[in-house]
């Protein structure tokens, strides 16, 4: 039995009810999303096999999972490069760059080239509120990704596929199949495209709350920050 979807306006909802009743602040769940992302890309390829990590971070908060991601990433050993072209003002994106700054983690321009010299790229560009056709900046990254040769970890959701259903027919992100997807609260609707190894995790919510939203919070064992299941949220 495959573990239910959240679909694109229940995770919103989610969200919301998190950040309000739930009283979490955005920085705490980002932190435990990102914390979540750093041990699935620690599961797939330890530091001292692949070093080098990507990190394509986009213009909401599936980009701040990556911020997050990349400083986890860097105490783990790894040496994250992060790709951030359209930045917003918000105060939360610049206390993670800064953490990042501080940490001396470079920031490049050239995605595109930066992606031929890595040993894997972490995608979070998109997540659940992407939708339409991708806008610039971005149709050059989702091609690069499509196209790409080093293995690549998405975050939420591969970025440009509709979060109902699935990858896109046409556009820059035609043939895009990453290897590896952590699903963060629930997998999407997305997943029964999916094909490669699949992490739950964002371990933030209880059974009640994922009664109401009609999801399963997946089976964590001990500590764990993630949960491997198959790549249609199948339990393994
Ligand atoms: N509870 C959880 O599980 C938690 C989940 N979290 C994470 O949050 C993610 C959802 O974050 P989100 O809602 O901020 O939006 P997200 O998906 O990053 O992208 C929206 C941005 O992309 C843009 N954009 C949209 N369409 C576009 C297009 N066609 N072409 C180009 N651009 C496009 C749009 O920018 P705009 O164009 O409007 O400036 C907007 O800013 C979720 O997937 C998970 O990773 C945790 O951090 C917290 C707890
Ligand atoms: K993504």
């Amino acid at each position: 039995m495959a573990l239910r979807t959240l679909g694109p306006k229940a995770a919103a909802a989610l969200d919301e009810e998190l950040m309000s009743s739930g009283a979490f602040s955005i920085d705490q769940l980002m932190e435990l999303a990102g914390l979540a992302v750093s041990q699935a890309m620690y599961a797939l390829s330890p530091p001292s096999k692949t070093p080098n990590i990507l990190v394509a971070c986009g213009p909401g908060n599936n980009g701040g999972d990556g911020l997050v991601a990349a400083r986890h990433l860097f105490h783990f050993g790894y040496k994250p490069t992060i790709y951030f072209p359209k930045q917003t003002k918000n105060e939360l994106y610049g206390r993670l760059r800064t953490q990042l700054e501080q940490l001396k983690v470079p920031f490049t321009d050239d995605f595109v080239g930066e992606a031929k010299r890595t040993d894997w790229i972490i995608d979070a560009i998109f997540g659940f509120s992407f939708s339409g056709e991708v806008r610039e900046p971005f149709p050059a990254v989702i091609k690069a990704l499509a196209e790409s040769k080093v293995p690549v970890l998405a975050v939420d959701a591969p970025s440009s596929w509709n979060i109902d259903s699935g990858p896109p027919d046409d556009g820059p992100g035609k043939g895009y199949n990453p290897d590896a997807l952590i699903s963060l609260t629930a997998p999407k609707p997305l997943v029964k495209w999916f094909k490669g190894r699949h992490f739950v995790g964002g371990r933030f919510v209880g059974k009640e709350i994922a009664n109401k939203y009609e999801f399963d919070v997946p089976p964590y064992k001990g500590s764990d920050q993630i949960v491997e299941v198959g790549s249609h949220g199948e339990k393994l």
